[in-house]
C-alpha cells in the first residue's frame, strides 16, 4: 500500500520555543473566551495569552481564587489554541491543582490541548490573584518537585511545550527569595521565568540581570502592584515575553456596560453590529469554505447576504 506522506506544519508550542530562542520579544493580550481570542487574532496578535481571572470571571462569574479546576482551564484553554493552531497560546495554569502526579497530568493534558506554554507557581491550591493580599506559598521544595514534575511530564512525552515559572514570594519574602526560587525552578529545567507582582521598575530591570540570559516574562495588570510599562520598553529593558491579562475583560466591562445602560435607559438596543459582523469575526467564511469544498451548498448564499 502507497504511504500517505503529509507535511505537518509544526506545533505552536515548537513555534513559540523558536521565538524565544531567536531573541523575539512577545506581546501577548488576555484573553478569556473564543470571542475575546476572535478579536485579538484579526488584530493580528503573534501569540495569546489565556488568563484564568478572566477563565474564572467568564466561566463562573467569580473572583480569581482558585476556583477553576484543571478542566475548566483546559476546556477553555483547548478551545482557545484550536481557534488558530499556528498562533502560540500561553496558558495560565495556576498551581498546577495537586501535586506531582497531577502536575505530570496536566503538562500531558495542555500538550495534547495544543497550548504553546504554560505558567505554573508557588501558591497554595486555595490561591489568589497574584495582586492580592496575603498570599500563600508552598515551600521551596514543594515549589521545585511541582516544576520537576512538569519538566519531566514534558520529556517523557517528547513536547515541546515552554514552561514559564513563576513566584508569588516577592510580597510576603522580599526579592532575594523569589530570585532564589526561579533560579532553583530554572536549574531543574524550566524555560522562563516570572516574577508576579514586580513593584517597581527597578524591580524588573533588576529580575532580567539577574536571570540573564534566561528568558523572562512581564505580567502587566494596569492598575494592582506592577507599574504600567509599554512593550517597547519591557523589550529594551530585555523581557522576552509580556502578557497583558485584563485587556480584553477591561475593554469588554466597559463598552458591555455602557450599551446595557444604554439600552436601560432608552429602551433602544442602539448598536452598530449585524449578526453577520459577529460570525465573520467567529470564522464564518472559513466555515462556508470548509461546507462548500465537502459539496454542501446550503451557506454558500449567506456570503450574498452580508
Ligand atoms: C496573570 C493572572 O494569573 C491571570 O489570571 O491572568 C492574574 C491576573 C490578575 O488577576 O490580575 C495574576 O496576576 O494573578
Amino acid at each position: 500500500m502507497a504511504s500517505i506522506s503529509i507535511d505537518r506544519p509544526s506545533s505552536a508550542a515548537t513555534t513559540l520555543r523558536r521565538k524565544i530562542e531567536s531573541g523575539e520579544f512577545i506581546l501577548a493580550p488576555g484573553v478569556y473566551d473564543g470571542f475575546s481570542a476572535r478579536i485579538a487574532l484579526e488584530v493580528g496578535f503573534d501569540a495569546l495569552y489565556m488568563t484564568g481571572a478572566g477563565t474564572s470571571a467568564s466561566m463562573h462569574g467569580h473572583a480569581d481564587l482558585g476556583l477553576c479546576t484543571l478542566n475548566d482551564m483546559r476546556q477553555n484553554a483547548e478551545m482557545i489554541a484550536n481557534l488558530s493552531t499556528t498562533t502560540p497560546l500561553i496558558a495560565d495554569v495556576d498551581t498546577g491543582y495537586g501535586g506531582p502526579i497531577m502536575v505530570a497530568q496536566m503538562t500531558e493534558q495542555y500538550v495534547r490541548s495544543g497550548v504553546a506554554a504554560f505558567h505554573l507557581e508557588d501558591q497554595v491550591q486555595t490561591k489568589r490573584c497574584g495582586h492580592l493580599a496575603r498570599k500563600i506559598l508552598v515551600d521551596l521544595d514543594t515549589y521545585v518537585s511541582r516544576i520537576r514534575a512538569a519538566v519531566q511530564a514534558r520529556r517523557r512525552i517528547q513536547s515541546d511545550i515552554v514552561i514559564i515559572v513563576r513566584t508569588d514570594a516577592l510580597q510576603k519574602f522580599g526579592y532575594h527569595e523569589s530570585l532564589n526560587r526561579l533560579r532553583a525552578a530554572r536549574d531543574v529545567g524550566a524555560d522562563v521565568g516570572f516574577l508576579e507582582g514586580i513593584r517597581s521598575v527597578e524591580e524588573a530591570r533588576q529580575i532580567v540581570t539577574d536571570l540573564a540570559p534566561w528568558p523572562v516574562l512581564l505580567n502587566l495588570v494596569e492598575h494592582a502592584s506592577t507599574p504600567t510599562v509599554s512593550a517597547a520598553q519591557a523589550r529594551e529593558w530585555g523581557f522576552q515575553i509580556m502578557i497583558v491579562p485584563l485587556v480584553t475583560l477591561s475593554s469588554a466591562y466597559q463598552a458591555m456596560k455602557k450599551g446595557l445602560e444604554n439600552l436601560k435607559e432608552t429602551g433602544l438596543p442602539n448598536t452598530a453590529f449585524s449578526p453577520q459582523q459577529l460570525f465573520r469575526v467567529c470564522g464564518l467564511d472559513e466555515s462556508i469554505q470548509i461546507d462548500s469544498a465537502a459539496g454542501e451548498a446550503s451557506l454558500v448564499d449567506l456570503k450574498h447576504h452580508l
